[in-house]
Order: C-alpha cells, then structure tokens, then sequence
C-alpha cells in the first residue's frame, strides 16, 4: 500500500487561479494487481490548457488534470519493468495505479544525458505542437517570415528555433526584456517586449516592414487583431492558443478578422496536437535529433516540490516562466 498525495480543483478559478482554488489530499492506494503498474510522479507537466479545460471538463472536488514523468515502482505488467519511465496522463498525483493502457514509454532511444522532464516540452507535446503548427497549418517555406507571441515559452521557443532551422526569418515577443534577450540568444531575428513598447503596431511593422508570412498565435485577442493587419497577402495563421483570454471573467469579444482575411485571402486554422497522433513517434525522433545535434536548445523552468504545483501554476499563467514550466518531485 502506498500513501499518495493528490491537488484537487477546491473552487472553480475566477479570473487568475489562487492558491485557495486548490486543496492538497491524501489517498490510499493498493498493491498492484495482476497486469497494473504503480506509479510514481518524476516530473509533472504545467500548462495554460488546465485553466480553460478545468472549467470545461472537472468538477469542484476533481483530481486536476495533467501529464507527468513517472517511474514503475512495482510491475505486475510484463510490458512496463520496474525502474523504467512512462508518460501518463494521470493528473496532479504523486503516485497512481494503471492497467498499462494509459501509457506512453519514453522512446527507447532516450540519451542517458537527457533530462526526461524533456518528454513533457521540447521532444513531448508542446515541441510537437511547434512543429505540428508550422508544417501542418502554417505550411512555412524557407525564407517566409514568421511571427510567434509567448515566443520565450514551451511553444514559442520551439517555433522560433524550428523556423530557423527551415531558413526562414523569425520574430518574436515576449513580457521582459530578459526574455527578449533569450530570444535573440536563440537566434531570433528580432524580438520586443510587449509590454513595454508603445504601440504594439509600429513593433511590429519595424521588425518586418515587409510584413508576415506566417503567425503562430499562442495569444489570441487584441494581439490578434493588430497582428492579422501586418500579414502578407496568402499569409497563413495558427491559432495553436488564446492565452490572453484564459482568466477573463467575461466573454470575450473576438478579434475583427474580416476585412483582412479576405482582402488579403488570408487562411486562418485551429488545430490540437491529438490530430496527427499517427505521426508522433517520427515527429519525436526529428525533435529528439534537432536537440541532440544542438539546433535546438531546451529550457526548462522546474519548481521543486509536489506542494508547489499550484505555485507553479500560477506563475506561468503570469508569465513567471521562460522555457517549459515543469514541477520536480
Ligand atoms: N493547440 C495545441 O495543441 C497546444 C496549444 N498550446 C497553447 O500554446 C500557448 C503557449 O503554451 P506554452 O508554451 O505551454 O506556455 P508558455 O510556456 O508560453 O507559458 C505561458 C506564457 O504565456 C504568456 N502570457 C500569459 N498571459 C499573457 C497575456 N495576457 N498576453 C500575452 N502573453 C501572455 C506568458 O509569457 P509573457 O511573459 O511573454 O507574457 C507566459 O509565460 C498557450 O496558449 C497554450 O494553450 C500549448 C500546447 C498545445
Ligand atoms: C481555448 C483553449 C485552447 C487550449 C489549447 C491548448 O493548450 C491545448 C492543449 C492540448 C492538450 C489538452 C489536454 C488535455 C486533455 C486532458 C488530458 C489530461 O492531461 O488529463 C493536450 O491534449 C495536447 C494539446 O493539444
């Protein structure tokens, strides 16, 4: 038997979540039967999804929802040994007990030098949602240019570097200028802070004053408006997010797309990584090599501690993090 420790969703969030939101339990959980697995919570997944999908999918009083790293503490499932690692979907747990149905394996030709908290950002599903946004709905071409928002997160920093490996020009923006300066780091072509420039237009027509081929849109709302202006003519748009609209507390009023989708022919599309599930094992492999071979570099925003998962939370709804958001156990 084993003592696991859970975070609930206590109260629905209103507007930016609170620590009060949450309520830490215990749970007993028993020794595994024939062909489950126990599991134990290596590094748990932070992302913007879980304050929109908890209001849609969870009740007041429901385990909150996530992906982890978790190691096989006890097997009595011939297909997962002890010691060995798995991503599941399993919430915020520290332990959970699986029929092995739910679980991905870490692909079996991780390099022991990797951290695996990589399988949940970089070569896990928010590089795949960079690469997926790029090639599957943004169709870039070397040397369009692109546009990406929330530039310095999970997402934002893969697009960038995904773009530039494609020969094309990037442009991204971010909440600090200590993020700003990470993203020339990264070999942005140009990079501003959002929330310090005067006029979100201007930014963005000095940093291609021929204007976008291309915007990965992890932001939505008014950025969207203002952006959508500054496209080429045939520009192509992802909408992989609304971040900006998650805590608000009233509905919100979408961006005026119109005149410029159709005048400028533009093609717009929302997509969620799930769709080309049947690529995953190629598309990882290509992010793994990219990383291996030092075209891509992965930063990870880690908080040690199950107990701070709701800090984390919140922190990276507010921009506290640059790079994926990631909880250590
Ligand atoms: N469609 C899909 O399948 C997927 C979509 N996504 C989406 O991608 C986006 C980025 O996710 P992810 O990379 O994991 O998260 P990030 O690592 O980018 O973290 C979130 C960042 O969003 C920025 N942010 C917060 N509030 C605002 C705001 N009001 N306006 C502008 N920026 C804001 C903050 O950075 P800053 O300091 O720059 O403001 C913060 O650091 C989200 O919208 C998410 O929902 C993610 C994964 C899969
Ligand atoms: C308007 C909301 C847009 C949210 C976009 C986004 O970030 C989507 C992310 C999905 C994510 C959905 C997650 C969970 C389902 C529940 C599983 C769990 O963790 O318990 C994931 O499916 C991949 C992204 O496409």
């Amino acid at each position: 038997m084993v003592l696991a420790k859970l975070w609930t969703l206590q109260q629905h969030f209103e507007g930016l979540p609170k620590e009060s939101n949450f309520e830490l339990k215990q749970e007993e959980l028993p020794d595994p039967k024939d062909g489950e697995v126990l599991l134990e919570a290596v590094f748990l997944s932070v992302d913007p999804y879980m304050r929109p999908y908890s209001r849609m999918h969870l009740k007041e009083g429901d385990t909150m929802m996530g992906a982890q790293v978790s190691r096989v503490v006890r097997s009595r499932n011939p297909s997962y040994l002890e010691g060995s690692h798995v991503i599941v979907h399993c919430g915020w747990r520290t332990h959970f007990l699986s029929d092995g149905s739910d679980l991905t394996p870490i692909p079996s030709n991780w390099p022991e030098e990797l951290p695996l908290s990589l399988a949940l950002g970089a070569i896990g599903m928010t590089g795949l949602a960079a690469l997926y946004g790029l090639e599957e709905i943004c169709e870039i071409k070397a040397e369009e240019t692109l546009l990406v928002n929330a530039a310095a997160g999970a997402v934002g920093t893969m697009v960038g570097q995904i773009a530039k490996i494609k020969g094309c020009r990037a442009v991204g923006c971010a909440g600090s200028d200590d993020k700003v300066s990470y993203l020339k780091e990264l070999g942005f072509d140009q990079a501003f802070n959002y929330k310090t420039i005067s006029s979100l237009e201007d930014a963005l027509r000095e940093a291609a004053p021929q204007g976008y081929d291309c915007y990965f849109d992890n932001v939505g709302g008014d950025f969207t408006s203002t952006a959508l202006a500054q496209m080429k003519p045939f520009g192509r748009i992802a909408l992989s997010g609304s971040i900006s609209t998650y805590n608000n507390t009233a509905p919100h009023r979408g961006p005026s797309i119109h005149s410029h989708m159709i005048l400028k022919q533009l093609r717009m599309e929302g997509f969620l990584v799930e769709r080309w599930k049947h690529k995953h094992h190629d598309s990882l492999q290509r992010l793994l090599a990219w990383v291996k071979e030092g075209r891509i570099k992965c930063r990870e925003h880690i908080t040690e501690g199950f107990e701070n998962m709701p800090a984390s939370f919140i922190s990276m709804l507010s921009g506290g993090n640059v790079g994926k958001a990631v909880v250590k156990i």
